[in-house]
C-alpha cells in the first residue's frame, strides 16, 4: 500500500508554519490542511510543531567505500547514514577498489544506490586511470552511461600534472561536467602528517603547508579561465585559498568551492591529543583559517558545505598518529555542526543553509529533481529537523558503519526527525526506515 503524508505545522524558510501534503512523490499542497484520505492509500499524519522543513540535503563529497572496503561502509550503510543526516542525494567519490574510472564501475555504484533506496547516489568518475594522474579516464563513457556522471575527481589524490588537468577541464565542457580538484601539491606534502605551523613544530610531526593547497588552486583557476571550463575546489581549508577563490570569482572565472564541517569547527590544536581521529586531508588548520572559511562561506566565496565523509576501520584509527588513516565521518554531524558554527553565530540564516547544503550542491552536480524549494509541485525531497534539540555525539549510536567521528562526546544542536525521498520516508521518528520499506 502506498502512503500519503500530512505534515502538520512545519516551519518553512522565512514563512509561517504550514501543513504539507506529500503525495505521489511530490509536494501536493502547502498551506492549510487539505489532505483527504484516498482509497487504498494510507494517510500518515506527522506532528511537525516546532520542526523546520528544509529541502533534502545534497552532499557533493561522500566516500561510500564500495566496491573494496565494505568493512568500513557500503552504498547501503552510507546512504542510510546520509538519510539519517537529512540528505536525499550524495556524490560517491571515485577512490574505491577498483577505482570508479570506467562506465562499468560507476554504473555498478549507481545501481547499488537505487537498490539501497535511501538517497540518490550520484557516482563521481575518476579523472585519471587508477587515480594515477597520468592517463585520462574514459570521462565521456562515464558521462553517457546510465550513471550520467557530471562530477569528475581524483579525490584522495591531486591531479598535479597541469597538462592532464587542462585536458580534463577541456574535455568535460562537451557534456557540462565539472572537475572537482583535491588541491594538494604532492611535492610540498611528502610525508606530511598535519598542518605546518607552530603546533606541528612543537609536536615534531611533518607539516602540510597551506601553500601546497593554495598553489594548486591558483594554478587551476587560471587553467579553468584559459580553457573556459568549470572547476570545483574540494575541501578548501586555508585563509589564502579563500582569497584566491574570491579573486577568481571577481575576475569572472567559473569556479565553485566547498568547505567541510570539520574545517569550520576544529583546529590543528586538536593534534596535541595525538588522537588520529583528528587526522584528515587537508589537515585541520589554525583558528585564523577557521575564521576565514566561516567568513568565506558567509559572504558566498565558498559555495557549499560538503561532508567529505571518510569512514575508516578502527584498526586504522586506533594507532599512533603517523600510522593513522586520513579522514573523518561527517554525514550525520554536518547539519548540527553548521547550525552550531554558522546559524547560532548569526552568520547564516536557515535559507542560506538550504542554499549551501542543498540548492547549490545540486546545481554544481547537475542533480535533477534535487535542491528544489519546498513548494507545491516540487519533488517531495525534504528533511524535518528539530533545531531546539541538543545531543551528544555517540559513535556507536551512529548509522554509519565506521566510528571515526572527531565529534565523539561533543554536544551539538539539532536533530533530523524525518527525511523524505520523493515522498517516501527514509527516516521517521529520528530513525532510518527499514531497508525493505524504503525500496519496496
Ligand atoms: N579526506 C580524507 O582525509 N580522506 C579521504 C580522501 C580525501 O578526501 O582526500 C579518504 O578517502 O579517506
Ligand atoms: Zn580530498
Ligand atoms: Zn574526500
Amino acid at each position: 500500500m502506498s502512503t500519503d503524508y500530512l505534515i502538520l505545522g512545519a516551519r518553512l524558510l522565512g514563512e509561517e508554519p504550514a501543513d504539507l501534503v506529500l503525495r505521489d512523490g511530490v509536494i501536493a499542497s502547502l498551506g492549510a490542511d487539505t489532505a483527504h484520505p484516498r482509497d487504498g492509500v494510507e494517510l500518515v499524519t506527522v506532528d511537525a510543531d516546532g520542526l523546520l522543513a528544509l529541502p533534502g540535503l545534497v552532499d557533493l563529497h561522500t566516500h561510500l567505500r564500495e566496491p573494496g572496503r565494505e568493512d568500513t561502509e557500503t552504498v547501503l550503510t552510507g546512504s542510510r547514514a546520509a538519510a539519517a543526516g537529512g540528505f536525499t542525494a550524495v556524490h560517491a567519490m571515485a577512490n574505491t577498489t577498483p577505482v570508479a574510472d570506467t562506465a562499468g564501475v560507476v554504473e555498478q555504484v549507481h545501481r547499488l544506490g537505487i537498490d539501497a533506496g535511501y538517497v540518490d547516489v550520484r557516482p563521481v568518475g575518476a579523472v585519471s586511470v587508477g587515480l594515477e594522474g597520468t592517463r585520462l579516464a574514459e570521462l565521456g563513457a562515464m558521462a553517457s552511461s546510465a550513471a550520467g556522471v557530471r562530477v569528475f575527481s581524483d579525490d584522495g589524490h591531486c591531479v598535479d600534472d597541469p597538462v592532464l588537468m587542462r585536458r580534463a577541464l577541456e574535455y568535460v565542457k562537451s557534456f557540462d561536467g565539472v572537475i572537482a580538484q583535491h588541491a594538494q601539491e604532492p611535492r610540498l606534502t611528502v610525508g606530511a602528517q598535519m598542518h605546518e605551523g607552530v603546533v606541528s613544530a612543537e609536536l615534531g610531526l611533518a607539516g602540510w603547508p597551506a601553500v601546497a593547497e593554495e598553489s594548486i588552486i591558483a594554478r587551476d583557476v587560471l587553467l579553468a579561465e584559459h580553457v573556459g571550463s568549470r572547476l570545483h575546489v574540494c575541501h578548501l581549508s586555508t585563509a589564502g585559498s579563500v582569497d584566491i577563490v574570491r579573486w577568481a570569482k571577481a575576475r569572472g572565472i567559473d569556479v565553485t568551492a566547498e568547505v567541510t564541517p570539520h574545517h569550520l569547527l576544529l583546529t590543528d590544536e586538536q593534534a596535541r591529543s595525538y588522537d588520529p581521529r583528528y587526522k584528515v586531508n587537508p589537515p585541520l588548520r589554525t583558528a585564523e583559517d577557521v575564521e576565514a572559511v566561516r567568513a568565506g562561506l558567509a559572504d558566498g566565496t565558498i559555495d557549499v558545505v560538503a561532508t567529505d565523509h571518510a569512514p575508516h576501520a578502527d584498526e586504522d584509527k586506533d594507532c599512533e598518529w603517523p600510522a593513522g588513516a586520513f579522514g573523518m565521518t561527517g554525514l550525520e554531524t554536518a547539519l548540527p555542526v553548521i547550525q552550531a558554527t554558522m546559524v547560532e553565530t548569526g552568520r547564516l540564516t536557515w535559507a542560506d543553509v538550504a542554499r549551501v547544503l542543498s540548492t547549490t550542491p545540486a546545481r554544481i552536480g547537475r542533480v535533477s529533481g534535487q535542491g528544489r524549494p519546498v513548494a507545491v509541485g516540487e519533488p517531495a525531497n525534504l528533511t524535518l529537523i528539530d533545531p531546539a534539540a541538543r545531543r551528544r555525539v555517540e559513535p556507536a549510536a551512529q548509522v554509519t558503519r565506521s566510528r571515526n567521528t572527531p565529534f565523539a562526546g561533543t554536544e551539538l544542536p539539532g536533530r533530523v526527525v524525518a527525511t523524505f525521498l520523493r515522498g517516501r520516508a527514509t527516516v521517521y521518528d529520528g530513525a532510518p526506515v527499514a531497508h525493505e520499506e524504503v525500496n519496496a
